[in-house]
């Protein structure tokens, strides 16, 4: 079963004060579809529509045409059924007021009906100490892990993160990192929405880049590099050059070139062919004494996908 299903989603929003009776589109005809059990990636540059799609899913916005469906709900008519299966992390706001951070993540627990035990959650996300006192005096580090954890209780079978990563040192960043392979192992579906391109390419199994309110790609990274015809250098460290694998590996398909130096050796090649040029050498009569790749990175691709901020 998809968790996210959007059909025809167009979403434009009128104008106010000065700019008044002209609208935006931020979304144009937008079909999407995320699949039980996937952890997604939502990349987009600034303005490209992520936080409406966002909107749109938790019911917070409606779509100016088409539907959108959530764990099998329509969001529309049941928005409310919908929220209480899902734990989001939102894009810079959430915890307010005199609260401490335990009595959110107990007021999370029970706004969801669930059991969990808060200690559990507050230590799950690295907050020691500080959930005690109000959450206006934590830093946005401990915040945005404070949320995560109000995200996390129930259970949820769908997680929406908004750029989790905002204010986490890189400790806090493992640590999401870490969580969000738990969740998805304990059988959530995590909707990724980040402009930390390294953060995606750890943990995603597919992304969308979203440009102008329309889906330039979706797909698997490695899908992604092999259609922008990405390419890769391989550098091998061998016992000695097997002289034989070496015309094998330049006849491969996708090997634009391999040089020789000493006992190492170089090669440019498509992403796709990196496996097959690796495995030959190990196949080869030579010991494979180090490996060394380099490929088109995801922040490469996102530039080649995405043009500019939506007017
Ligand atoms: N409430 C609103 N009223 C009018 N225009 C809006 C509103 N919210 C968003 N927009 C416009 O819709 C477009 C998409 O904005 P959105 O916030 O969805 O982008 P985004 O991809 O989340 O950007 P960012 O990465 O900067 O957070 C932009 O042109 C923005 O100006």
């Amino acid at each position: 079963m998809a968790a996210i299903e959007l059909r025809g989603v167009t979403k434009r929003y009128e104008r106010a004060g000065l700019f008044r009776g002209r609208s935006v589109t931020a979304l144009h005809d937008l079909d999407l579809t995320v699949e039980s059990g996937e952890i997604f990636g939502f990349l987009g540059p600034n303005g490209a529509g992520k936080s409406t799609t966002i909107d749109l899913l938790l019911g917070y916005a409606a779509p100016t045409a088409g539907s959108v469906t959530v764990l099998g709900e329509d969001v529309a008519t049941e928005r409310t059924a919908v929220r209480e299966r899902i734990g989001v992390l939102p894009d810079g706001y959430g915890a307010v007021g005199e609260r401490t951070g335990r009595e959110h993540v107990e007021f999370a627990i029970e706004a969801k009906g669930a059991d969990d035990d808060p200690d559990e959650l507050i230590e799950r996300v690295g907050m020691r100490g500080p959930d005690e006192y109000p959450v206006t005096q934590y830093s946005k580090g401990m915040a945005q892990r404070l949320m995560l954890a109000v995200a996390l209780a129930g259970d949820p079978d769908l997680l929406v993160l908004d750029e989790p990563s905002t204010g986490l040192d890189p400790n806090g960043a493992r640590t999401m990192r870490r969580i969000v392979r738990e969740e998805n192992e304990r059988g959530a579906t995590v909707f990724f929405s980040s402009h930390i391109m390294e953060q995606v390419e750890a943990v995603c199994d597919r992304v969308a880049i979203l440009d102008g309110g329309e889906l330039v790609a979706v797909d698997t990274i490695d899908a992604l590099r092999d259609s922008a015809g990405g390419t890769s250098t391989v550098t091998l460290e061998l016992s000695s050059v097997p002289e034989e694998t070496v015309r094998y590996v330049r006849a491969l398909e996708g090997v634009a070139g391999l040089k020789t130096d000493g006992s190492s050796v170089v090669i440019g090649c498509e992403d796709g062919a990196k496996a097959a040029v690796i495995a030959a050498f190990h196949d080869s009569p030579a010991t494979v004494r180090d490996v060394e790749t380099s490929e088109t990175s995801l922040e490469d691709l996102f530039e080649r996908y995405t043009r500019g901020v939506a007017q």
